[in-house]
């Protein structure tokens, strides 16, 4: 019995990846697949079956963002990524969102296509590549471009207004909703000790967009209205020189919070120069600081570059939440001249387009260097 669904899931699989990211999908070992990276694979496995979290992330305690104020600092500072420990959300919603994700992901290709360009759907769908247009389709970067991935874009805003027909996708709704509770309130909670710790309110008095008067955090530069989540799945591809799973970039948002895969290790993040990987552990949250948090931050906190590996073997499964700042919220600061995050949004369009990547945040610095 256990044989035969798991042999159902497989076929399944198959047919349920875009069809321009099966060619890479068999089992056996391509003879020009470099040995290195597969050492490196069995090195990952190996560190993750023994608990231990090789690489130096940062840990970071929720609930003792005061009194571990200095961890906190480096973390935002020099690494612009951390683990968070401590997040309150229940491990059963987290395990339940993978879980939903999975099952939502190993439908038929054509079944995912169709119910998400329903005209009605704010939920879209889309492979080969992360960058997408505001109404959702994918911005066509040229082949050389294409990353091995499928995925949904989920704006949050909209989730209360919406029945999906498709009961997979109304059930994730139900969950996503829940989950949006917890993590604006995460968001909500790092990025106001981010503004203690930069301290920001005292310096920029008539900037309203931080705190208000009332010590209250406004919600302009964490818009709850405005964020969203990202599920993907990238496909197994045995052939690792295909390119990425993911790019590197950075974010453009204020803050990034990830809950990935408890099995595979393919996150990847640059540090002095150095690319160290993410090992998946259980029951954490990776949070990373977006384009939008440096440039409030006048370039004191970074907008870490990253990327995701493809796996030869394994699937692999994440869901990222994008904190970002309300429409109307100028962006302030230094170094910078004054800009929304919808014109920041809408240049990273032009330059996709026009250039095939992304400039970011160089184009609204003072002085233009890129
Ligand atoms: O899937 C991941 O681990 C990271 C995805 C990511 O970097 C992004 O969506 O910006
Ligand atoms: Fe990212």
């Amino acid at each position: 019995m256990l044989h035969y669904s798991s042999n159902k899931r497989t076929m399944n699989n198959l047919e349920s990846y875009p069809p321009i990211l099966r060619h890479h999908h068999h089992h056996h070992q391509s003879p020009e697949s470099d040995p290195n990276e597969s050492n490196n694979d069995l090195i990952d496995d190996v560190a993750q079956d023994s608990g231990l979290d090789p690489s130096p992330v940062p840990v970071i305690d929720l609930e003792c963002l005061e009194q571990e104020k200095e961890g906190f600092e480096e973390a935002c500072k020099d690494w612009g990524l951390f683990r968070l420990v401590n997040h309150g959300i229940p491990l059963t919603l987290l395990k339940e969102l993978q879980e939903q994700a999975k099952e939502l992901f190993s439908m038929p290709y054509e079944t995912k296509h169709d119910t998400c360009n329903e005209s009605a759907s704010p939920i879209t769908y889309f492979w080969g590549t992360p960058a997408l247009t505001p109404t959702g389709t994918a911005l066509n970067r040229g082949p050389k471009n294409f990353n091995w991935v499928e995925g949904f874009d989920v704006p949050l805003g909209q989730l209360s207004k919406f029945q999906p027909h498709l009961p997979t996708l109304d059930s994730i709704r139900l969950l996503l909703m829940e989950y949006e509770r917890h993590l604006s309130r995460i968001a909500t909670t790092i990025f106001k000790a981010m503004i203690k710790n930069l301290d920001l309110n005292n310096n920029n008095n008539n900037n309203n967009n931080m705190m208000n008067h009332s010590e209250e955090c406004s919600p302009s530069y964490v818009s709850r209205e405005t964020g969203m989540v990202r599920m993907y799945r990238y496909p197994p591809c045995t052939d690792t020189s295909i390119g990425w799973g993911m790019e590197v970039h950075t974010d453009s948002s204020v803050l990034s919070i990830l809950n990935q895969d408890d099995h595979v290790s393919a996150l990847q993040f640059l540090k002095d120069d150095q690319w160290l990987t993410v090992k998946p552990l259980s029951n954490t949250l990776i949070v990373n600081l977006g384009d939008m948090m440096q440039a409030i931050s006048n370039d004191r906190y970074k907008s870490v570059q990253h990327r995701v590996r493809v796996n030869k073997e394994r699937e692999r499964i994440s869901i990222c939440y994008f904190v970002f700042p309300a429409e109307d919220a100028v962006i302030e600061s230094p170094n910078y001249k004054p800009f929304t995050y919808n014109q920041f949004r809408e240049q990273v369009q032009q330059d996709i387009k026009a250039l095939g990547y992304k400039v970011g945040l160089p184009r609204f610095k003072h002085s233009q260097h890129f």
